[in-house]
Formats: structure tokens, C-alpha cells, sequence
């Protein structure tokens, strides 16, 4: 589904005037992903973890699309990340990748079915098969009676429950998802790890984690350290 073969990514900051300006001798590289390769495929439920900058988001963002590597390549579903414009590759991510962040990221004045139905509005659903979609899938997640709340009538479980179905909605075969768990308390956290590997039966599911229950919970972990892969398990 996403394979990544010597994948390097580095950023430049710093200098006086903080952003990199060209010339700047106090200007730094910082290899943030240092010739990693990886290949997942649906049924696995994939771990990063590793130290606080060690790369896991950064990985994560190359892996969905949401960004390009200096060096190395990037194949999601069959299409190399670099080789098509920007655009492509946005469409590329919308078909094919779902993400859920740690603090939700849900639309504050769409109740729960508007935001699950959300990232269908680009496929060409007509209304009623997006409400149709969204509920079912807020069926799935457990919140079947609560398609017409909105973020801030529920919990902080829930909220991240509605941000899984939302990333399910174009039945993506890949969802990465970036600390899900880092805003929940242990059971709640808990029921959120037992629908990302549910959904992982069938898709590849990428979780980057500091929490040992979300670690614990994978088939293959990789853990990083200065944008290394260290050591895989699993
Ligand atoms: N846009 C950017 N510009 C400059 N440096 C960046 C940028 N994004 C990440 N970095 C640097 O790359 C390194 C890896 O960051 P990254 O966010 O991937 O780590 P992480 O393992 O996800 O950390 P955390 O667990 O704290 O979220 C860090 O040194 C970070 O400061």
C-alpha cells in the first residue's frame, strides 16, 4: 500500500532572523527522517515510536502524502509522492489515505454526521449517500445515537471516535493517525485502539504513539531515534 525506500527528509532553520534565510551562515540542517525504508500493507497495524523529535510525524506526513522527501522515494498506491504535482498528490492523499490527528481536528459547527460526511463533498456523492455513508459509519464507531451532535455536545473519546469514522469515509486503504490517543484517558484511549485495529483488518493503519497501550496494540513497531529506524518488532 506505502513503501518508502531510503527515504531522507531534512528541514533548514535557525539564523538570525529565525527562518533560513539564503547565506545565513548560522542556519542549521536538521535531518528530520534519516534513510528509512518501509513497506506496509493492509492488515497491519504499524507503530512509531522513539523520543519527542525523532521523526514519527514527519515519517507519518511523508507516508500519507501530506509531504515530500529530499531524498528516496515515497510509493503510495502504485504512485511515486515527488513525481506529480502537488495537486495530484493532494488527490492522490484523498483517495487513498485517512488521518486522524491527536486533538481531533473536527469542524466545530458540523454536528457529527457533517463532519464524517465532510471529506465526501469532493466525490461526487449526492447528499443523501454522504448522510447515508456518515451515519453507517457512525454506527460502526459506536456513536450511532449522536449523528446530530456536534463536537462540543461530546466527549473527548467521542470526539476522536467521529475523527476515525470521518477518516474512514472514503474507505481509504491506508489511515495514519498521530498520537490518537495523546488527549484521552486509559479507556477511552482503549476503545479508540480497539477501532483502529478493527479498521486494520483490512487496510494498513500507521500509529505514531508515546503510549505504551497504543504501542502495545501493534503487529509491527518501529522505533526511531534522530529520524533512524533503530529497531522493528513484530
Ligand atoms: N517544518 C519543520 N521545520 C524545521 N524543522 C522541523 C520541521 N518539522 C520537524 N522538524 C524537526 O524535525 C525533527 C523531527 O520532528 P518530528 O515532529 O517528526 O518528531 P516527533 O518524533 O514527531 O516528535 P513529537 O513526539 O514531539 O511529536 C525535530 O528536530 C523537529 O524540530
Amino acid at each position: 500500500m506505502v513503501e518508502c525506500v531510503g527515504v531522507t527528509r531534512t528541514f533548514t532553520r535557525g539564523g538570525s532572523s529565525g527562518w533560513f534565510t539564503r547565506g545565513d551562515a548560522a542556519a542549521e540542517t536538521v535531518t528530520a527522517v534519516a534513510d528509512v525504508s518501509v513497506a506496509i500493507t493492509p492488515g497491519e497495524l504499524v507503530g512509531l515510536a522513539g523520543p519527542s523529535g525523532s521523526g514519527k510525524s514527519t515519517l507519518l506526513h511523508l507516508l500519507a502524502g501530506l509531504d515530500t522527501p529530499t531524498s528516496g522515494t515515497v510509493t503510495l498506491a502504485g504512485v511515486e509522492t515527488s513525481s506529480v504535482s502537488s495537486r495530484r498528490r493532494t488527490r492522490l492523499r484523498l483517495a487513498n489515505v485517512g488521518i486522524v490527528f491527536q486533538h481531533f481536528h473536527l469542524l466545530p459547527s458540523l454536528s457529527a454526521r457533517g463532519n464524517v460526511a465532510a471529506p465526501l463533498i469532493e466525490t461526487g456523492r449526492s447528499k443523501r449517500e454522504r448522510r447515508r455513508r456518515a451515519e453507517a459509519l457512525l454506527e460502526q464507531v459506536g456513536l450511532g445515537d449522536r449523528v446530530q451532535h456536534k463536537p462540543g455536545e461530546l466527549s473527548g473519546g467521542e470526539q476522536q471516535r467521529v475523527a476515525v469514522a470521518r477518516a474512514l469515509a472514503t474507505d481509504p486503504a491506508l489511515v495514519i493517525a498521530d498520537e490518537p490517543t495523546g488527549e484521552l484517558d486509559t479507556e477511552t484511549g482503549a476503545q479508540v485502539l480497539n477501532l483502529l485495529a478493527e479498521v486494520a483488518t483490512d487496510r494498513a493503519v500507521v500509529v505514531a504513539s508515546h503510549d505504551q497501550q497504543a504501542l502495545d496494540r501493534t503487529t509491527r513497531l518501529l522505533r526511531l531515534r534522530d529520524g533512524r529506524v533503530t529497531t522493528v518488532e513484530g
